[in-house]
């Protein structure tokens, strides 16, 4: 069963077209992070599956409801937070907590009771009394997610959740939303730019570029489909190196370093097919090291300007 599935999802703001056809299919219980440059349409199109704006073409069930004829029932099911945190600066973290309970109607001792339970989950009950204005950001944000747990939505959108932390709250904070995910089956559709954040929350990955989808799958699919993977050798001498590359006719040398780029990926077969192929020239490499492609490459790849097209 999905949480989210979407077809076609299209948004132009006056001449100029935003989203041009977005699927999507996000399982329940995952983390799904939606990675993209500035202004590839990641905040819209959390907008539209948050019913805060409307689709120009296509359509998503959300929650299993229909975005648009049954908004209410997905409002219901989602929690939103947002780059603008809900927190308000004036109001301790307990009360902030018990304003969202009331938001959502809550008898008085159950709102008390989440409170307590979502403050003591994200570490907070020390500071429960203490105006929210003097607050880390990473406390700020920690609180804003407990603040939309409060309404126990089934799905959370998280719009670039940790951006401005220091690395320790984002690590904290990521914790605490595979949390979510694990304990309490929570589906999160998460927007960001930190290809790291996307590869340690993610079970899978979008890449949004200029309105598209361009690629999507687990961080180890992504990386796999941009070429640069390969084997590195080192020689103890030009010799050697000499002998190795008569081997390997797709290998590049790199002389300065008395080195040899062999491409391929670091299984045990490929890395044992490339040491008989030395062993049987008699040449011996010094070390032999994997480079396999991170995000970052991904990312740059696919997201090039202008678009280059990756086959899916
Ligand atoms: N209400 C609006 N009116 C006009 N243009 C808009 C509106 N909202 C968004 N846009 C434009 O749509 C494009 C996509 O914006 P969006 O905020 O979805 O991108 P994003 O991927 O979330 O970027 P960022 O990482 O910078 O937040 C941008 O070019 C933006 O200027």
């Amino acid at each position: 069963m999905s949480a989210i599935h979407a077809e076609g999802l299209r948004k132009s703001f006056g001449e100029k077209l935003v989203l041009d056809g977005i699927d999507l299919r996000i399982p329940e219980a995952s983390v799904f992070a939606l990675l993209g440059p500035n202004g590839a349409g990641k905040t819209t199109t959390v907008q539209i599956l948050s019913t805060l704006i409307r689709a120009d073409g296509g359509r998503a069930q959300v929650g299993g409801y229909d975005l648009t004829r049954q908004a209410d029932d997905v409002r219901r099911s989602i929690g939103v937070t947002g780059q603008f945190a809900a927190v308000d600066g004036l109001l301790t973290a307990e009360e902030n907590l018990l304003l969202m309970a009331d938001l959502h109607h809550l008898p008085r001792h159950e709102g008390r009771r989440r409170a307590a339970e979502l403050l003591d989950r994200f570490d907070l009950t020390a500071e429960a009394k203490k105006t929210a204005a003097t607050f880390s950001g990473g406390m700020r944000r920690k609180l804003d997610l407990a603040m939309t747990l409060v309404g126990e939505p089934r799905i959370i959108f998280l719009d670039e959740p940790t951006t401005g932390l220091d690395p320790r709250s984002r690590r904290t904070l990521w914790q605490l939303i595979r949390g979510l995910v694990e304990d309490r089956g929570i589906t999160i559709l998460l927007t960001t730019q930190y290809l790291e954040e996307a590869d340690q929350l993610a079970d899978r990955i979008a890449v949004l570029n200029g309105g598209r989808l361009v690629a999507e799958g687990t961080a180890e699919e992504l990386k796999r489909r941009i070429p640069g993977s390969h084997l590195r050798l080192r020689f103890a001498d030009e010799r050697q190196l000499d002998a190795a590359a008569a081997v390997f006719d797709v290998a590049s040398r790199d002389p300065e370093n008395l080195a040899l780029h062999i491409p391929g990926d670091g299984t045990p077969a490929t890395v044992r097919a490339v040491l008989d192929l030395l062993d049987a020239a008699r040449v011996q490499a010094e070390s032999l090291t994997v480079h396999t492609p991170d995000l970052d490459d991904v990312f740059l790849t696919l997201t090039e300007t202008p678009r280059k097209s990756v086959a899916a």
